[in-house]
């Protein structure tokens, strides 16, 4: 039966239990409390979950995959080592398959896509314990654009009819919209949501210029978006270099699967192609809905933007 599926619609199913995967993963490793940190590079932290989540992502994906161009943040050093076999996981989401594919995704084949991973997105902040703000992001890219994608929230706690759960996982699809949680209107008054751990002076700049009642400093590229889709804050801003492909990809796809946009501070789209330069020079600027988005669009000051062009 699973075969006669649209290909992108089981590689979205199958993204979101490898992602369910890999939160597990990322708890695991926080619970036996080796984080194995490593230091990439300035403000730039990799640990053991960073790792393992990504082994997982990527040799799951691809035992099912074969042809998948898959690009993940993460030089795994060890992948000669064996992968735990629990770590492969081939289940697949059963409701994910159901959905109706969009008319234009039908026919794309597994050399067409792009799937961009962060295994682990907020490493700051989770080797310093602010453990909601974490996520796993798997971005899928076809002809450059993010079309679907996966932001798994490992620590997200919830009480079910008495019982305690933890972790969600949200999904976005083109032309369908977003699963694994309901999204909510914008809040009333402008909050801006920007980052905790990479600020400097344009960064600061760009937010002084939006005119917001209130600032949001929190980690991750997928926790700020799901704050847009959740109503706590209105608009995502992030005026520097930082940020990379790995880490807009997914949380774009789900965005915009509900009505939002996300670009760099130009208002221009970034390309999810094969080939693409990683870094996302140009900032992040994001939104629920093109109102506010144009908002801040047209808040930011020229000066700002060649600063930017030039780094
Ligand atoms: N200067 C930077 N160096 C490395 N990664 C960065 C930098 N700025 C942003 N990032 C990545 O983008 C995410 C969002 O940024 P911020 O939390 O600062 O808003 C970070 O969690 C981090 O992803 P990761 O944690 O996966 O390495
Ligand atoms: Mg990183
Ligand atoms: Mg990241
Ligand atoms: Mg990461």
């Amino acid at each position: 039966m699973a075969s006669t599926v649209p290909l992108i619609v089981r590689l979205l199913a199958s993204s979101v239990s490898v992602a369910n995967r890999a939160g597990k993963i990322i708890r695991d490793v926080m619970s036996k409390g080796e984080l194995g940190i490593v230091e990439k590079g300035k403000d730039d932290l990799q640990t053991e979950a960073d790792r393992s989540a990504q082994r997982c992502i990527i040799a799951s994906l691809s035992a099912q995959f074969p042809k998948l161009n898959i690009i993940g943040e993460e030089d795994n050093p060890d992948t000669e080592d064996e992968i735990p076999s629990d770590w492969i996981v081939i289940d697949t989401d059963k409701d994910i398959l159901t959905i109706q594919c969009p008319s234009n995704l039908q026919g794309v084949k597994e050399e067409d896509i792009v799937v961009w991973v962060d295994p682990l997105d907020g490493t700051s902040e989770y080797t310093q314990g602010f453990l909601e703000h974490v996520t796993v992001l798997i971005g899928i890219a076809v002809n450059e654009k993010p079309v679907a994608g996966v932001i798994h929230q490992p620590y997200y706690k919830t009480l079910i009819g008495g019982q305690k759960n933890i972790g969600r996982t949200i999904w976005g699809l083109q032309e369908v919209g977003v699963g694994g949680f309901t999204p909510a209107p914008p809040p009333d008054s402008l909050v801006i949501t920007t980052t905790r751990s990479h600020s400097n002076p344009m960064v600061e700049k760009a937010l002084q210029v939006m005119n917001a009642n209130q600032i949001l400093r929190v980690g991750g590229a997928g926790y700020k978006v799901l704050q847009l889709l959740e109503g706590v804050a209105s608009i995502y801003v992030f005026a520097s270099g930082g940020c990379k492909k790995w880490d807009t990809c997914a949380p774009e796809a789900v965005l915009s699967a509900a009505g939002g946009k996300l670009t760099d501070i130009f208002g221009n789209y970034y390309k999810y192609g094969p080939s693409e330069s990683r870094p996302n020079k140009t900032g992040v600027l994001a939104a629920v809905n093109n109102d506010l988005h144009s908002y801040a669009l047209s808040r930011i000051p020229e000066e700002l933007k060649n600063t930017l062009s030039k780094k």
